[in-house]
């Protein structure tokens, strides 16, 4: 089959093609019935069910090739959009709950640095240029007086595309600007982080127009279903009739909770969606206020 040849009709869906964010987006795009074989070595996929191509790509350039319209969705992270100063030029749709990380200044601990303001003027390595340009210009204003920038003392920023947490140690720079996640990396390097520049997370985004509106809401609102899934499970419990306003308190669902008489008239049955990082807690709750027989169901998917 020539792939070439059909992208024309297709909707460009762009996916990072390694990375932190990859295996990520393969469960998220399985999870939404998107189906595709990708040939070994190839960057683009079809879909086979729906008219998407998939073009795999570094999570930087889908960034710059959303905002200039080469393709027509992406995800990517949200610091890669601030890095490539495309965020007019895209919409972000949403927020995917994964690739949540920190980036962040960070200097070695036995440097003694413990304030982001004592590294103006010094020398910082980062793979996040634009960022780190523009945080410590703003430092470099507030700190410097005119006659030392027109010195040449304002900090300098240097790019190195990977291993950022070797510079200091390396003698190459002062400080770093780089992600955090764990911490671990930052860790082992000796570092420690004294500020943040920008939280991110992985997003979904979209040129301002694609060429099938139609198909990218359909593409979005499976997306949703998916991660949805992955946050929310189900509650199910009886409860007192008496007690039944203190309970949906607690479990407000996310629209408003089923309420069903059982067969016993001073009883009935919840049933409300609730995100999982609180279940534990809330199913306490409900114990105390005297709730039977609750149970938990996983959300396999589901559209909200
Ligand atoms: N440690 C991390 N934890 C969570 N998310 C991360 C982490 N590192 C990076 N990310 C997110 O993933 C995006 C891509 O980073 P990553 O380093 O995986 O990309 P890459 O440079 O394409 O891949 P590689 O590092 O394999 O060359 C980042 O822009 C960020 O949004
Ligand atoms: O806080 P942690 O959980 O240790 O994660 C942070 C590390 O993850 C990223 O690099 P990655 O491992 O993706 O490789 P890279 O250095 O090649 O970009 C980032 O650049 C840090 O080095």
């Amino acid at each position: 089959m020539d792939i070439i040849s059909q992208l024309p009709d297709r909707l460009l869906f762009a996916i990072p093609k390694k990375g932190r964010l990859h295996e990520h987006c393969i469960s998220l795009l399985k999870g939404a019935d998107i189906n595709f074989h990708r040939h070994n070595r190839l960057d683009i996929a079809l879909v086979k069910n729906l008219p998407i191509a998939l073009i795999f790509l570094p999570a930087a350039d889908i960034a710059k090739f959303v905002g200039e319209g080469n393709v027509d969705l992406g995800i990517t992270g949200q610091d890669m959009v601030e890095e490539c100063e495309v965020a007019n030029k895209i919409d972000e749709i949403m927020e995917l709950d994964f690739g949540h990380c920190r980036l962040q200044v960070q200097v070695p601990i036995k440097s003694g640095i413990d304030k982001v303001e004592e590294l103006v003027g010094k020398k910082i390595v980062t793979s996040f240029d634009i960022l780190a340009s523009k945080y410590f210009s703003k430092l470099d204003e507030k700190h410097l007086t005119d006659e030392e920038k027109a010195e040449g003392k304002k900090t300098k920023i240097e790019y190195v595309s990977g291993s950022v947490e070797a510079a200091c140690a390396l003698g190459l720079a002062d400080g770093i600007v780089d992600l955090v996640e764990t911490g671990e990396t930052m860790k082992v390097a000796g570092l420690h982080a004294i500020s943040t520049v920008l939280e991110t997370q992985a997003i979904l985004i979209r040129n301002k127009n694609p060429s099938d509106p139609h198909l990218v809401t359909k593409i979005t609102s499976r997306l949703k279903g998916v991660i949805a899934a992955k946050q929310y499970v189900l509650l199910n419990y009886n409860i007192l009739r008496e007690n039944v306003r203190e309970a949906t308190k607690i479990t407000p669902g996310r629209q408003a909770p089923t309420i069903s008489p059982l067969d016993d008239g001073n009883w009935v049955e919840v049933q409300s969606m609730v995100l999982k990082k609180e279940v534990a807690e809330i199913m306490d709750k409900l114990e105390e206020i005297g709730a039977r027989d609750i149970i938990l169901f996983k959300i396999d998917n589901c559209r909200v």
